[in-house]
């Protein structure tokens, strides 16, 4: 009989704990028969997964002591958090968020001995309420259960105690401060475009298990505010389509969210309108090299610093994101000309359009081949984007449905709906 040598890098280690044999019930105690290691394994693409070793030794002073020198070694790896504080968003999707939460998250944050402060919501806004207050400090990460809605939640939360802690005004927010402790995101939502962004695939343990192994990766942010306040911090923000169809969805609140995602989406396409504003944006200098996808249109400025450029139209869709938001209709990413922190956005522009037209652009978004490719769509990467809606007066303002009788537009900002009559500034 040949021994077989393996070996296991205690960089992908993430907890160690004594074998004993116990009986059914028995809770201390027990025979014991060695130490089970338990490490975090890439088993495909992206993909996430914990798995054990049992290394078997029947002598006491031999397995304390491994267990003692290996505990040492974990303990040393400074970035793994070994406090959280968490939120569950029991509404999620289809309530699953306290069950993914308890079933898959937690067992894998017990067997790393991270201690944990769960908040499961009870309203809308209540994450936001308690970041405010809580003691940050405590912790080395925040988590974040649920889908989309939640996670920009959390997020927005976090960076606006961060403006209060530094002293600075969060009416209008110039130079933010960061966010003082990472955010952790575990998809369970409905959408889940943030998660599948960091991750690269929607999965629970995988979640789990980069936030054990205390990976961190800087993330694009942005500022949404008005002329006179500051709106509140995001990573995508839509105009137009991506907003109306949001702004049905919500009014059909009652119906289950799948269906009424595809009701809003088939409808808002049925009444297809483009949207007259003025766009200013600051365009990002970047150097050619930069530009890898060769099949990829995007519009490079070189040429000099802090010039605004101006376009005025009739827009299908304005969409203005800091990461790439991969999803399972796009996976490639609703904005793949830009990545997750890189200090620059992307802003797509779709010109007004045939419904046929608008429609081949929509599909190829789930395809291979190039969205953006199409003379009605202008990408750019930009640093800062003005949006200035045209209000329309007379009988066309009436036929302009989703404007409501304060002469709101609806935003779709990660997700969530917000409603503005004047220019936003996105940065
Ligand atoms: N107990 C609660 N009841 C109702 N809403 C809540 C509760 N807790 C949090 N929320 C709010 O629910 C919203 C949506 O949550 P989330 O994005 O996690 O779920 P989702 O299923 O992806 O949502 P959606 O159906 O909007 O896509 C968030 O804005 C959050 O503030």
């Amino acid at each position: 009989l040949q021994a077989q040598e393996e070996i296991i890098e205690m960089k992908d280690v993430f907890a160690v704990k004594l074998k004993r044999r116990r009986f059914a019930g028995q809770k201390k105690g027990g025979t014991l028969l060695g130490i089970t290691i338990f490490k975090c394994l890439n088993k495909e693409e992206n993909k996430l997964t914990d798995c054990a070793i049992h290394l078997n030794n029947l002598s006491e002073d031999h397995c304390q002591s491994w267990f003692r020198h290996l505990k040492e070694i974990l303990n040393g790896f400074q970035n793994r958090p070994k406090s959280l504080k968490v939120f569950v968003n029991p509404s999620s999707h289809k309530r699953e968020a306290t069950n993914i939460y308890y079933e898959k998250v937690a067992p894998l944050f017990k067997l790393a001995d991270i201690k944990t402060d769960v908040t499961v919501t009870e309203y809308e806004g209540h994450a936001l309420s308690v970041i405010k207050e809580c003691d940050l400090q405590a912790f080395d990460g925040v988590v974040c259960v649920g889908g989309d809605g939640s996670v920009s939640e959390v997020a927005h939360g976090l960076l606006l105690r961060a403006q209060i802690d530094a002293g600075i005004d969060t009416e209008y927010v110039s130079k933010p401060a960061r966010a003082s402790v990472p955010l952790g995101v575990i998809p369970a939502g409905t959408t889940n475009i943030l998660a599948h962004t960091l991750y690269g695939i929607k999965h629970a343990v995988t979640a789990t298990l980069h936030i054990v192994m205390g990976h961190v990766q800087a993330v694009d942010v942005c500022t949404f505010s008005t002329p006179s306040k500051l709106l509140r911090f995001g990573f995508s923000a839509m105009f137009g389509f991506g907003a109306r169809t949001l702004a049905l969805a919500e009014k059909h609140r009652w119906m289950p969210s799948s269906q009424r995602k595809d009701f809003a989406f088939i409808k808002t396409l049925a009444d297809l309108k483009p949207e007259e504003c003025e766009l200013s944006f600051l365009p990002l200098q970047i150097l050619e090299e930069d530009t890898h996808e060769k099949d990829r249109i995007t519009l490079l400025y070189l040429g000099s610093k802090d010039q605004w450029q101006k376009i005025q139209g009739h827009f299908l869709n304005v969409s203005i994101m800091a990461i790439p938001c991969l999803c399972s209709m796009a996976p490639r990413g609703l904005a793949p000309n830009t990545r997750l922190n890189n200090g620059s956005m992307a802003l797509i522009v779709v010109q007004n359009t045939s419904r046929t037209e608008f429609i081949k652009h929509l599909k190829r978004y789930s395809s291979a081949r190039n969205q953006f490719n199409f003379p009605f769509v202008e990408t750019y990467t930009v640093r800062e984007v003005k949006v200035q809606p045209r209000f329309k007066s007379g009988p066309d303002a009436k036929e302009n449905t989703c404007l409501n009788a304060e002469g709101n537009y609806p935003w779709n900002i990660d997700g969530d709906l917000m409603k503005e009559a004047s220019e936003v500034h996105v940065r």
